[in-house]
């Protein structure tokens, strides 16, 4: 049975509706029968035990994956940004990263290069702009990503397990920048908060960003509740134990 407990009842039309969505490579099921819907300005946390499914998850939402099965509706005209553990950087300066994302989005390149910097600023990043973003670090690189997606001004941001292989440090400076672009909000204004789907680990990340838990098991939703029942209410044995296990 799945834990669910329905989230307020939202003033604007959902951002994602999955509908008995499946996905299935080969042999392997890695989504079935996920029914899911995130209304605007939500911080979705989608945890589980490895290959769970919830990077699959994060690409049906993205359409970088088909569901096999199932519907999957998107909000209208809404604008998206995906993150990964490990950022894609061209072999370029962190500026010119960002600005590429902007010019492939229709921005003329002397307007693509100014709003970059800007980017880079929001993020802490100004001093290095110039640099290869080859050879910034980890945690530097996915600041330039934040800023990359930033720059796009998105309605949803999805992120996944975007500080897994960061040290702690780094893994905090892109928490908080994480926490401040879902606190912003997107393209169509003021009153459009951003919304935010990621996959973690780290349960202690999830308490301080999530609005909302999804627990996966074996492709299929198992709990979906507000953060605060998650943690402090039942919970089916499995998503028990698993928390138990990963807060250890
Ligand atoms: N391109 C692919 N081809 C074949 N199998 C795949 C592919 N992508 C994912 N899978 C399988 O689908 C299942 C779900 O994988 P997915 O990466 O979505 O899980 P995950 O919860 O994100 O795992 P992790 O926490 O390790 O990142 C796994 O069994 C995985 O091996």
């Amino acid at each position: 049975m799945v834990a669910r407990a329905s989230v307020a009842a939202p003033d604007h039309p959902p951002v994602f509706s999955l509908r008995g969505v499946g996905v299935r490579y080969g042999l392997v099921q890695a989504l079935q029968g996920v029914n899911l819907t995130v209304a605007p300005g939500e911080r979705v946390a989608l945890i589980g035990a490895n290959g769970c499914g919830k990077s699959t998850l994060l690409r049906v939402l993205h359409g970088l994956a088909k569901p096999s099965s199932g519907q999957l509706l998107r909000g209208e005209g809404s604008r998206q940004a995906m993150l990964f553990q490990r950022p894609h950087m061209l072999r370029a300066s962190a500026q010119h990263n960002v600005a590429l994302g902007l010019w492939l989005h229709g921005v003329r390149w002397r307007d693509a290069r100014a709003q970059s910097l800007q980017a880079l600023q929001r993020v802490g990043l100004e001093g290095i702009a110039a640099q290869n973003a080859r050879t910034l670090s980890g945690g530097q690189q996915q600041r330039v990503a934040l800023a990359r997606a930033w720059a796009l001004r998105p309605d949803v941001l999805l992120l996944d397990e975007p500080t897994a292989s960061l040290d702690p440090h780094a893994k905090r400076e892109v928490e908080l920048l994480m926490a401040d672009l879902a606190a912003s909000h997107g393209q169509a204004g003021p009153g459009h908060p951003v919304t935010m789907v990621f996959s973690s680990h780290n349960l202690g990340q999830v308490k301080r960003l999530a609005s909302r838990v999804i627990y996966l098991e074996h492709g299929a939703v198992l709990a979906d509740l507000p953060v605060h029942d998650f943690f402090n209410g039942p919970l089916p044995d499995a998503a028990r134990l698993f928390v138990k296990g990963e807060m250890v």
